[in-house]
């Protein structure tokens, strides 16, 4: 068994990101523009925008966090959303989720200009990266593609099984790997809380990658032997006993579904720190796209 080590190879990233901004400053060039909105006080989202912020200047970018409280309205933070579109000095922006339940989610996504939008969120963003065009792919999913490209996981012709169907992971992530392409020529299963037999169409799966979010879903029995496993689920439960009062809990019951896999990630220290290490990668193609449109 092998294990993914999303933490070393999205440090691996940021120093070859960082590498290109030291080339970009040395020519003289603006450096690429990060701007994150987050709504609200909500604990894990704080620690989120905090580490994607951290992370611009590790490497050099700029970085803007624009916090907003959980009363906004709609309204304000759509004016928002147009104000950071029409600044020419940010390159990308996301919009931390989830939202407070007052906001519509889907008019926020769309309000992003798809130039900007690194989140890879936007309609226009999603329908290019199904269809297989140049675009910017969601950053979960797009770190998942790149651990399995970075460790050699063979995935031509095997049968993925994704757990849970969200926009942000589930859905982008089936597309991508029923790609044309490596990684991706895969045959892929969605599977959701509708779906009957899920235990049976795990059991036949090369590569189960669960986004469901339920703590220890995945049990060892379920997996075939030398399986894939990506474990996508981050959820904090209370342990008294740690010093932030809680510990991070994954999908899969790791002690155990690691003895029978042939590779897997662990939470933490897996796909997340990919998610921030990829919206970087995003934002510097934002970056360069600017660059090129405003000559
Ligand atoms: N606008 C967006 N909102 C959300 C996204 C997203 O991609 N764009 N994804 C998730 C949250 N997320 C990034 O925003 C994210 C989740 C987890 C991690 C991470 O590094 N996790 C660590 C544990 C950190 C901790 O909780 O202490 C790990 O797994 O090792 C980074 C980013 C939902 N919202």
């Amino acid at each position: 068994m092998e294990i993914l080590d999303g933490k070393k190879v999205s440090n691996d990233i940021k120093d070859e990101i960082a590498a290109e901004v030291l080339k970009m400053k040395e020519r003289g060039e603006k450096v690429p523009h990060l701007a994150a909105v987050l709504v609200g006080n909500d604990g894990a989202s704080l620690t989120y925008v905090g580490s994607k912020v951290r992370a611009c200047e590790r490497i050099g970018f700029e970085s803007t966090l624009v916090k907003m409280p959980s009363t906004t309205s709609e309204i304000e933070l759509l004016a928002k959303i147009k104000e950071l579109n029409e600044n020419d000095d940010i390159d990308g922006f996301i919009v931390q989720l989830p939202l407070p339940p007052q906001i519509d989610t889907q008019k926020v996504l769309l309000a992003v200009d798809p130039d900007k939008d690194v989140d890879g969120f936007h309609p226009m963003n999603f329908g290019k990266m199904a269809l297989d065009m140049s675009t910017f792919i969601p950053a979960t999913p797009f770190g998942i593609l790149e651990l399995l490209e970075r460790y050699n996981v063979d995935t031509k012709g095997k049968h993925t099984v994704v757990i849970g169907r969200s926009h942000i992971v589930g859905r982008p992530m089936s597309i991508l790997m029923g790609r044309k392409g490596w990684p991706g020529n895969s045959t892929v299963t969605l599977t959701h809380s509708h779906t009957k037999n899920i235990t049976q169409i795990i059991s036949q799966a090369d590569i189960v990658i669960s986004a469901l979010g339920v703590p220890n879903f995945l049990k060892a029995e379920m997996v075939k032997d030398d399986a894939v496993v990506i474990d996508v689920g981050i959820t904090r439960v209370t342990d008294e006993s740690r010093p932030k009062g809680y510990k991070i809990v994954g999908d899969v019951d790791f002690d155990n579904v690691s003895k029978k896999a042939s590779f897997i990630t662990p939470v933490p220290g897996g796909v997340g720190p990919m998610t921030i290490a990829m919206l970087l990668k995003n934002t510097l193609l934002a970056r360069e796209r600017h660059r090129s449109s405003s000559k």
